[in-house]
């Protein structure tokens, strides 16, 4: 668990973290979303006793990160995929990193196995491609096998099968029990990555809720309908829903006010062929965007 009680930080005149107090709970994947510039990675750094609070607390397991002893194993934390050395091997990194915190070096070979990486696991880093770095940075983060772990926008960059890789395989830690903290600015990918949200703008806590909340919270009731019928459909729906034609000028219809469960039971009790009925979360990233509108650091028209 990774607790944050009235957490500042100021550079300067900057104030990068604002007076945040929230609680990160084991066995879930928690998103931690704000646009650039919001303080994630600072907050972050200071989880790790990287930076220093100018005001305030951050604990991991109920202990400050600078008074663990074997820090490594109980939290895990990658950054920075790309800081391993270009000419050594993802095997002798690994080797490296757990002779000096004590950890058994047949964990190295678990941990590359873990990650699908023992087949190149003797080629330089140097030539991995981002993905693999990806990779190897966990591996890295589960040598200690700790119950907390850190990720500081793990999928920029990633192509989709390098993103749903490290979707599954941080809902795998979540399952063991483990405590998965990932920051990103990607609402959409955190919406299907995180079950809850840590939402920060300017430093400042927007909100701490479920993923399924927030999204019910931020989206208005939409669903896309489809149709051989859609006249019928319209009459059924009648004053009980807001209809609109989709601006795709595809023919479907877009119902407001009323659940896809309840339409499809209509349509069913009715004898109604639908091919499509799908609940728009379009709104979504429009939500996002207006929540944090305020906090965005530099806006694009500046
Ligand atoms: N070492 C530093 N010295 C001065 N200012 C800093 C330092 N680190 C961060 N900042 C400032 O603090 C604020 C928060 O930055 P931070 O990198 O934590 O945000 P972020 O949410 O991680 O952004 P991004 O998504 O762009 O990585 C920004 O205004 C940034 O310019």
């Amino acid at each position: 668990m990774i607790e944050a009680t009235g957490l500042t930080k100021h550079y300067g005149k900057t104030v990068a973290v604002d007076d945040l107090s929230f609680t990160v709970e084991p066995g879930r994947v928690t998103g931690f979303l704000g646009p650039n510039g919001a303080g994630k990675s600072t907050t972050m750094r200071m989880v790790l006793g990287l930076d220093t609070p100018t005001r305030g607390r951050v604990t991991v397991n109920g202990r400050d990160y600078r008074s663990l002893k074997q820090p490594l194993r109980v939290v895990g934390a990658l950054l920075d995929a790309k800081w391993v050395h270009p000419n050594r091997s993802a095997h002798a990194h690994l080797h490296w990193l757990a002779k000096s915190n004590g950890i058994p070096l047949k964990r190295v070979d678990e941990v590359l196995d873990l990650v699908g990486l023992t087949q190149v696991a003797k080629r330089r880093a140097g030539s991995y491609s981002l993905g693999m770095s990806q990779r190897l940075g966990i591996a890295g983060t589960l040598l200690g096998d700790p119950d907390v772990l850190l990720f500081d926008e793990p999928v920029n960059g990633l192509d989709p099968e390098g993103i749903l890789w490290i979707r599954q395989f941080m809902h795998r830690l979540a399952d063991e029990g483990k405590t998965v903290f990932v920051s990103s600015h990607l609402l959409s990918e955190m919406a299907q990555t995180a079950q809850d949200l840590i939402v920060i703008g300017r430093g400042r806590l927007i909100a701490q809720t479920s993923t399924a909340q927030f999204i019910k919270e931020a989206t208005e009731d939409a669903v896309r309908i489809r149709s051989p019928h859609l006249d019928r459909l319209r009459e059924l729906l009648g004053d009980k829903a807001r209809l609109t034609d989709s601006a795709t000028g595809d023919g479907a219809l877009v119902v407001h006010g009323v659940e896809a469960a309840s339409i499809g039971e209509l349509a069913a009790a009715n004898g109604i062929t639908l091919h499509e009925l799908s609940p728009q979360l379009g709104s979504l990233e429009e939500a996002f965007m207006q929540l944090t509108k305020e906090s965005v650091e530099y806006h694009a028209a500046e």
